[in-house]
């Protein structure tokens, strides 16, 4: 397996072409996305990254070489540490709300139950849609977009479309794949899942923000 992470961009390249098509990221792209549809999904995000943080520190402690274990630690502090940041930007004088929604609780605890039982192999390929999927949205938009000038969103688009994010998603895909390499097809196979799933989780956060969901009952 000499670059696991290229096979499994290529196997869900249709969830990520699904998500450019969003209309979240379109308007969010042109600058339209309603205000308290971003700041719902920025609530929502603050609360999944809370739950995130938890899950790549444990994630860094379960890896055995200690560059990898400096990563995802460094990655829950540092990477967090920036979102934060934009959050104290969107989120202002606004209260956080205290309820994950339905697709937030979906996605945080899948995530958490992928790091606590699964093998090391298989939780990292459930965190690395988190890293990827971000930055090609990011580059994306940075890519298509008209109105740098003028966006009222442009804060949130640079830090996922930026070089300090690219080294970090860099190195995620790096590790990722230096354990693919070393894995049976029965690991391969449960990893291609996660990546699978993990990223339609991103697709389904998105949509949940639009749609502002709320729990049926
Ligand atoms: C749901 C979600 N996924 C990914 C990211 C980018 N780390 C994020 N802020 N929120």
């Amino acid at each position: 397996m000499q670059d696991w992470y290229k096979l499994a961009r290529e196997q869900t390249d249709y969830i990520l072409e699904a998500i450019k098509q969003q209309p979240f990221i379109r308007e969010l792209m042109n600058g339209t996305l309603p205000s308290d549809v971003f700041q719902f999904y920025i609530n929502q995000d603050a609360m999944y990254l809370a739950e995130y943080k938890k899950v790549l520190a444990t994630l860094g402690v379960k890896c055995p070489h200690e560059d990898d274990t400096q990563f995802f630690l460094d990655s829950a502090t540092g990477i967090i540490h920036v979102e934060n940041a934009l959050h104290q930007i969107f989120l202002k004088d606004n209260e956080l709300a205290h309820e994950s929604s339905p697709t937030c609780e979906l996605y945080t605890s899948y995530l958490t139950r992928m790091v606590a039982n699964r093998s090391l192999e298989e939780a990292l390929a459930a965190v690395l849609p988190c890293f990827t999927i971000y930055k090609e949205i990011g580059d994306y938009i940075l890519e298509h977009q008209t109105n740098k000038a003028d966006n009222q969103y442009q804060d949130w688009i640079d830090t996922y479309g930026g070089e300090e994010f690219a080294t970090s998603v860099n190195n995620a895909v790096v590790i990722t794949n230096k354990y693919a390499a070393n894995a049976s097809e029965e690991v391969l196979q449960k990893m291609k899942a996660a990546f699978v799933k993990a990223s339609k989780l991103e697709w389904m956060f998105w949509d949940s923000a639009y749609t502002k969901e709320a729990w049926k009952i």
